[in-house]
């Protein structure tokens, strides 16, 4: 239910408003081929090092647009770390990453944010804001493509911004909740609104870092069918990370495996067990 002490809620469009409808939709037969503009992310021999600590090196795929790749590994592995590198957050200690045909780790300033905001990435911190609407926060996904102010709160927002965050929130299973507060969500609901921050601007890439985490098995199930439909029907490249072993073989097309600082494992999904997953937590 909406909080009364807020604002009336806003009108829910009949259709959600993609601006990314514009990409070519993706055959569900499988993966696109690895050659030419279809790569959506590249990374060459990226080594990361925490100080002297390594954390992986020599890491080297190709990724095609509109695959579902699952990035998984032991607590510690390096995950949220190769995420955090692959979008520019962090600088990789060697290597090269490229997104959207650009040399991502060479990209600095008004750039790198035009990229960025071309990415969507749903962290294990939601970092929402605790005393704004749900509505507001999602919102905030925009402010990549519209800086400034308006896309701070959604009483200044324009209207298409906020259709876009209902379509986002009406996705995600949450448009009842578009007024209430952010502090007073449960962890669950703030996962999920944190995902529909992380679609409104229509991504072409998008990170997920365990976005089921939290989640009830049905509210997990309903955020990995969202990611599948954003892979296959609109062509977004979806990384997510996972330690359910389920999700991945039956979410991803193709498995990455980070062990022991290396990636040990790239396979698609079809051809490998859970057995052969388990291996990687040895
Ligand atoms: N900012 C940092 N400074 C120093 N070390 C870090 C930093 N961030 C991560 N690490 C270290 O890098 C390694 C990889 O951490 P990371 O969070 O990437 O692993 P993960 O595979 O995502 O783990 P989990 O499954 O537990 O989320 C860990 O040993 C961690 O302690």
């Amino acid at each position: 239910m909406s909080d009364p002490t807020l604002e009336p809620p806003v009108a829910r469009p009949a259709q959600p408003d993609r601006a990314g409808a514009q990409r070519a939709p993706v055959s569900s037969a499988g993966p696109a081929p690895l050659s030419g503009p279809a790569v959506d992310i590249e990374a060459r021999d990226v080594t990361k090092r925490f100080g002297d600590t390594p954390v992986f090196s020599g890491v080297s795929f190709r990724l095609a647009r509109g695959e579902a790749i699952a990035l998984v590994g032991a607590n510690g592995a390096g995950k949220s770390t190769l995420l955090r590198c692959l979008m520019g957050l962090i600088p990789v200690s060697g290597g090269t990453v490229s997104l959207l045909g650009r040399d991502a780790t060479g990209t600095t300033g008004a750039e790198l944010r035009r990229l960025r905001a071309r990415i969507g990435l749903v962290s294990q911190k939601h970092n929402l804001v605790p005393r704004l609407s749900v509505l507001s926060n999602v919102i905030h996904g925009l402010l990549g493509h519209h800086p400034g102010l308006r896309h701070w709160s959604h009483h200044l927002a324009p209207a298409a911004s906020r259709d876009a965050a209902m379509a986002a929130l009406e996705k995600v299973g949450l448009a009842d909740f578009a007024l209430r507060r952010a502090d007073r969500l449960s962890g669950g609901q703030s996962q999920r609104v944190a995902i529909a921050r992380a679609i409104v601007g229509a991504p072409e890439i998008l990170f997920a870092d365990e976005p089921c985490a939290s989640l009830d098995p049905a509210a997990g199930e309903d955020v990995m069918h969202l990611f599948m439909s954003l892979a296959r029907q609109d062509g977004v490249t979806v990384v997510f990370t996972s330690h359910n072993l389920d999700h991945t073989l039956r979410y991803g097309d193709r498995v990455l495996g980070l062990a022991e600082g290396r990636m040990r494992l790239d396979a698609t999904a079809a051809s490998l067990t859970d057995t052969d997953l388990r291996g990687l937590y040895d």
